[in-house]
């Protein structure tokens, strides 16, 4: 690799928060054009502090490029053409590659963005399954990530199961055995001293707006992968940038390794985590903090999103940390929003009060819990209800069935507000969802329980006996653990059903002939939004207020709200629109409550949404950036 390129991508400048896409005036049309090399692509993105620009400068005299790593280059002379634009394409491009020393080393017919998507993506479809299309996705993020995000941009339908939830699951199950290349940050529970140093590595102290972090134990439902949890961080940056705009090289993919109690990971020569039993209590916690603590110095502006922790740590870890530092935990808060946001909008097509709904969980872990405490914040909003006494209209049921006051002692804090009285329930078998569905009859049944298939057609038929339309979303991932697919609710309630599921479904054809869309309902559709607020608003912490307005937000879109049998929530072709109207919500609300740390947010709403627009990044190439 010549120098001068080798020295371009080590040094390539992060971009600036979010604000890499303003080109320079009179350059737009040249922004469809990359420098690149065989095997490597250099990345273009500009940035607000001293960097490279190939845009034409307005002078025909030898000018220095004042960047830091080409200090005293001397650009050669260019003649202004005319109509304002300076340089035809070929000169640039060529220009850009005389600059990087690459004359020689690539084919030249030079191909738009748009052509390279077209390529890419016929070598997508000669995969023959998802997980060699994911293998090639993964490849290809490392070769190009313009090209990557595009591509996937432009067939994120097709893609998302393929990237994300289900197809991913299998990849992280498989890490160690696919293993190419590392990406991300590793940090061992055994090397503590090693953590500030480990994320040292990564980027300039400026450079990042969201660390995504697993500790890879509870991870979608397929449980402790260890290490290969990385994975999972990475995909959710990847929706942050897809589905929100942030900046791709502003993010950072950590895994918390703490061992791991999957034997088959440990009994397998090619496994690439720390070889022991998960290590808990007290050096876990002191771990988990010296990370918290070594992130917030090294990125200060950092917003941290904790993704498929245990069910034992996910809710400790964000009560510990929501007030004191901007922080979100994705399976909690991110699950109890999108949920919320589709049950606003199936009481709505309903005609149920929120206030009103009888609401039952199937799975009482982080997420379960995480819905229940959104919804019974939610009824207790619409009713004037207390909190305690909204939490009565909600059930839970876990491994040993209804969740009893008896049980209090095996139970976690999360857990306890919805214990219900054994006095009540003593001649019900509780450990039978049926007997509590008759029992209950309620209008809402979610299930994050991992229990493929729990959801029968009696205990569906029984919900069906009581309300006229039975909302249930089967939520556990991946798609074959889903507690009921929506082809069979359909049936088994004559199309009366209002449903959502957790990893995507084609549409269902009822018997009327008409197709209905089934919403994904996971947390992909909000968390970007969410992230994307707070890091435009700087907010100082993430409160409960921002995400009853996030989730408000959310609902508003639902596609249910105009048609009663459309999708209770909006489709991912949207994605983009939706994250900004989630974003504005969660600044508005942030500037609200004294938290935004950003001065210049505008407060109108038009004003906001295109202050944020700009700022998302897009996937395109740009052209180096000339410094004044
Ligand atoms: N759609 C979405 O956005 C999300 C979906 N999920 C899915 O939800 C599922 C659970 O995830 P987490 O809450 O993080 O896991 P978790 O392990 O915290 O919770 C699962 C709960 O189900 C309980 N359970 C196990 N067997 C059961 C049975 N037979 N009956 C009733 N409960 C039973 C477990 O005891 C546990 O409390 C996973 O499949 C995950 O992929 C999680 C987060 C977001
Ligand atoms: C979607 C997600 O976060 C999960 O299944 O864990
Ligand atoms: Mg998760």
């Amino acid at each position: 690799m010549p120098s001068s390129a080798a020295a371009i991508l080590a040094n390539s400048p992060g971009g600036s928060r979010l604000k890499a896409n303003s080109a320079p005036p009179g350059v737009d049309e040249l922004d469809h054009y990359a420098v690149y090399m065989p095997g490597s692509w250099i990345r273009l993105y500009s940035a607000d502090r001293p960097s490279y620009s190939l845009a034409p400068p307005d002078t025909t005299t030898r000018e220095t490029v004042s960047s830091p790593l080409k200090r005293g280059y001397e650009r050669p002379p260019i003649q202004p053409l005319a109509q304002g634009r300076y340089w035809s394409e070929s000169m640039l491009l060529n220009y850009e590659r005389r600059e990087f020393g690459l004359r020689g080393l690539l084919p030249s017919n030079i191909q738009t963005l748009d052509q390279q998507v077209k390529r890419a993506y016929q070598q997508y479809q000669s995969k023959q399954t998802d997980i060699n299309k994911n293998t090639f996705m993964t490849s290809l993020k490392m070769q190009n990530e313009p090209l990557y995000y595009k591509t996937l941009l432009m067939h994120l339908k097709e893609m998302l199961p393929v990237i994300y939830t289900p197809t991913e699951g299998t990849a992280i199950e498989n890490y160690s055995r696919v293993f190419r290349r590392p990406e991300g940050i590793f940090l061992t529970i055994n090397q503590p001293e090693e953590i500030e140093a480990s994320l040292g590595q990564a980027a300039s102290p400026e450079d990042i707006d969201i660390v995504a972090v697993s500790d890879g134990e509870q991870i979608l439902g397929i449980g402790d992968q260890g290490v290969g949890g990385i994975l999972i961080s990475i995909a959710k940056l990847v929706l942050y940038t897809t589905c929100a705009g942030i900046h791709p090289s502003r993010t950072l993919p950590v895994v918390l390794d703490c061992g791991t109690n999957n034997q088959n990971l440990l009994n397998d020569d090619f496994y690439l985590g720390y070889k022991h039993p998960r290590v808990r209590g007290e050096q876990y916690d002191a771990f988990v903090d010296n990370f918290v603590q070594a992130a917030r110095k090294r990125f200060p502006n950092a917003f941290i999103h904790f993704e498929d922790f245990g069910v034992h740590n996910a809710r400790r870890i964000l009560d510990r940390y929501m007030s004191s530092i901007p922080c979100f935990n994705d399976d909690v808060q991110g699950t109890g929003c999108v949920t919320l946001a589709a049950i606003t909008a199936a009481a709505r097509a309903s005609k149920v009060n929120v206030g009103d709904l009888r609401c039952l969980m199937y799975g009482a872990g982080t997420a379960g819990v995480g819905i229940a405490d959104q919804i019974s914040d939610a009824i207790a909003l619409n009713s004037g209800k207390s909190k305690e006494d909204a939490k009565k209209q909600i059930y839970c049921i876990d491994k040993d069935g209804l969740i009893l006051q008896s049980m209090e002692g095996s139970l976690n804090p999360a857990q306890k507000g919805y214990a219900r009285p054994d006095k009540e329930w003593q001649d019900t078998n509780t450990k039978s969802l049926l007997d509590v569905v008759k029992q209950v009859k309620p209008h809402v049944l979610i299930g994050t329980s991992t229990q493929p298939k729990a959801f029968t057609k009696e205990v569906v038929q029984e919900m069906s006996k009581h309300v006229d339309r039975p909302i249930i979303f089967p939520l556990s991932n991946p798609t074959r653990l889903h507690e009921a697919t929506p082809k069979d609710l359909f049936e088994w309630t004559d199309g009366r059903v209002l449903t959502a599921t957790g990893s995507p479904f084609d549409p269902v054809e009822t018997k009327d002939g008409k197709q209905r869309e089934i919403a994904e309902c996971n947390n992909s559709v909000v968390f970007p939004g969410i992230g994307l607020g707070a890091v435009l608003s700087r907010a100082k912490l993430i409160t409960t207020a921002m995400l009853v307005e996030a989730t408000k937000a959310l609902a508003d879109q639902a596609p249910a709200l105009k048609d009663p049998d459309a999708a209770l929530l909006p489709d991912v072709e949207d994605v983009r629109e939706v994250s900004l109207k989630v974003a504005a919500a969660v600044i508005k609300q942030a500037v609200k409550e004294g938290l935004a740390q950003e001065k210049d947010i505008p407060n109108e709403k038009e004003d906001l949404e295109e202050w944020i627009r700009v700022q998302m990044w897009k996937a395109e190439y740009r052209p180096l950036k000339k410094v004044a």
